[in-house]
């Protein structure tokens, strides 16, 4: 018995019915074993015992205003290594796909194809055994036209208002309070959640986030403002909600990155950023070495874990330093050594960074007789001119640690700008006192921006599933 083979081109139109799809454009790749949509705001919802996927679609490669929302059974949650040799967490759904005049289930992953030529990839497991690929051949079984999705609502400018999370522990200090009072002065609705409160559902499916044990529902955006206290377990609440598809203002590995202190100065070194000489060693044999990498004494000893200036310690002369370096040792404390910049005369640059721009700096100067100009430790700010040269370092620093809201601290060097440390919760008090500028409505500014544009929401548009939580 033979009959004629279904003959697939290199190009084909598909339809998902079941997903409100009725044309799309895939790319056939028998190369990839697993198919691929594209999807945006790709959020877990329904009943645990079977759980589904939403997410947004746009099908036209050039209309990004025409967003469908589907929705989906969802099979698995599996690391797919795509075509740039990046490994990425995608969702798989299960749905039947329609090529010619046959429909078929197929088994799809789900990632944001934006900026590919295609929004669907037809993988070889997506092709039956009584199929052949014709690569000599575009669209062997018809042409679909994008005219199918007559005039689907388009999606309003900026989905309002927005259900924030502000992820602290501090809900009264002064950067909390003005962040909710600026997202709320922009009509949306803000939440403190404090980070010690949460506990969290981990699971492939269902990601969840509790509260005091009540189940969170899903913000639109987080923004965390992680204590040096919290970091680890405040980084796995965000990961958390980056899983339930929230907008992550400055992402947990992000954060992570720019907490450790070692891994950052080599991601700003990497980065071909200036950055005061440093070393660290293990052993406690190396300390005559450690002192010469820096260049000898005068230099800082600083432990990773210090803030606010805490464990910063300078050391005049090398006998100074061996001791400071020893006492260190003796506590079992991790710790750097670094060349002192001595001419930045105990001033140093803050520069508040919000996606890619410095929108406020301001100077530190240590009282007299302390290097150290932290405001904690008595220092004192100022409005200060930033050079280009100091702007463009506080953009890479940010940028090298993945962070889109940074404040990032520099010492004026006699070779340029030196940067010492990007935090990721900047502070707001001392930089919108000096500068004058409203920096947490910048904030919220950036944040619905970068809502609409990497996660966009259709206007409460909601599946036709039941058991939606
Ligand atoms: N290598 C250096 N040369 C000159 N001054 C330095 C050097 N390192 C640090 N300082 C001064 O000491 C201060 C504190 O250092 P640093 O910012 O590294 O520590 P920290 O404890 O992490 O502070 P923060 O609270 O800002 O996180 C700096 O703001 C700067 O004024
Ligand atoms: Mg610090
Ligand atoms: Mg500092």
């Amino acid at each position: 018995m033979t009959s004629d083979p279904f003959v697939l081109g290199w190009e084909e139109w598909a339809a998902f019915p079941g997903l409100g799809l009725p044309a799309i454009k895939a790319k056939v790749d028998t190369g990839a074993r697993t198919s691929a949509l594209h999807a945006v705001a790709v959020e877990p919802f329904g009943p645990e015992a079977s759980p589904q996927v939403r997410f947004i679609m746009h099908p036209v490669p050039d209309r990004p205003d025409l967003e469908i929302t589907c929705a989906a059974p969802a099979v698995d949650r599996r690391e797919v290594i795509s075509s740039n040799g990046e490994s990425e967490l995608r969702w798989v759904i299960r749905a039947d796909v329609r090529i010619g005049g046959r429909t078929w289930p197929i088994e799809v992953t789900l990632t944001n194809r934006e900026t590919m030529q295609y929004r669907m990839l037809l993988g070889r497991s997506a092709i039956l055994d009584d199929m052949v690929v014709n690569p000599g051949q575009s669209c062997m079984q018809g042409q679909l036209s994008y005219d199918l999705y007559g005039d689907v609502p388009r999606r309003p400018p900026v989905p309002r208002p927005l259900r924030i999370a502000i992820l602290t522990r501090e809900p009264k200090n002064y950067s909390s309070l003005r962040l909710k009072a600026a997202a709320e002065a922009r009509g949306h609705v803000a939440e403190m959640i404090n980070t010690a409160r949460v506990t969290m559902a981990i699971n492939t499916l269902a990601p969840a986030v509790y509260y005091d044990g009540r189940k969170l529902p899903r913000y639109d955006a987080v923004i965390p403002r992680i204590g040096a206290s919290m970091t680890n377990y405040g980084m796995a609440v965000l990961r958390q909600f980056e899983m339930t598809g929230a907008y992550i203002l400055n992402s947990a590995s992000a954060i992570g990155a720019s907490r450790d202190k070692l891994y950052a100065h080599q991601l700003l070194a990497r980065a071909g950023i200036g950055m005061p000489t440093t070393a660290f060693a293990h052993s406690p044999k190396d300390t005559r070495n450690l002192i010469e990498h820096v260049g000898g004494a005068p230099l800082v000893v600083k432990l990773l874990e210090s803030t606010q200036g805490r464990g910063v310690v300078l050391a005049e002369t090398r006998k100074a330093a061996e001791s400071v370096i020893d006492a260190f040792r003796g506590l079992d404390a991790n710790f750097i050594v670094q060349e002192f910049v001595k001419e930045a005369g105990g001033a140093d640059i803050r520069c508040f960074v919000i996606g890619g721009k410095v929108v406020a700096a301001m100077k530190r100067q240590a009282q007299a007789g302390e290097f150290r100009s932290n405001l904690h430790r008595g220092g004192e700010a100022a409005p200060v001119r930033i050079t280009r040269d100091e702007r463009s370092a506080a953009i890479k620093a940010a940028r090298a640690m993945g962070l889109a809201v940074a404040g990032v601290d520099l010492l004026r060097s006699e070779t340029g700008p030196k940067v010492l440390e990007v935090n990721s919760s900047p502070g707001l008090e001392g930089i919108e006192a000096t500068s004058k500028k409203d920096v947490a409505g910048l904030i919220i500014e950036h944040l619905e921006t970068h809502v609409r544009t990497v996660s966009a929401r259709p206007a409460r548009r909601r599946p036709k599933t039941s058991g939606a939580s």
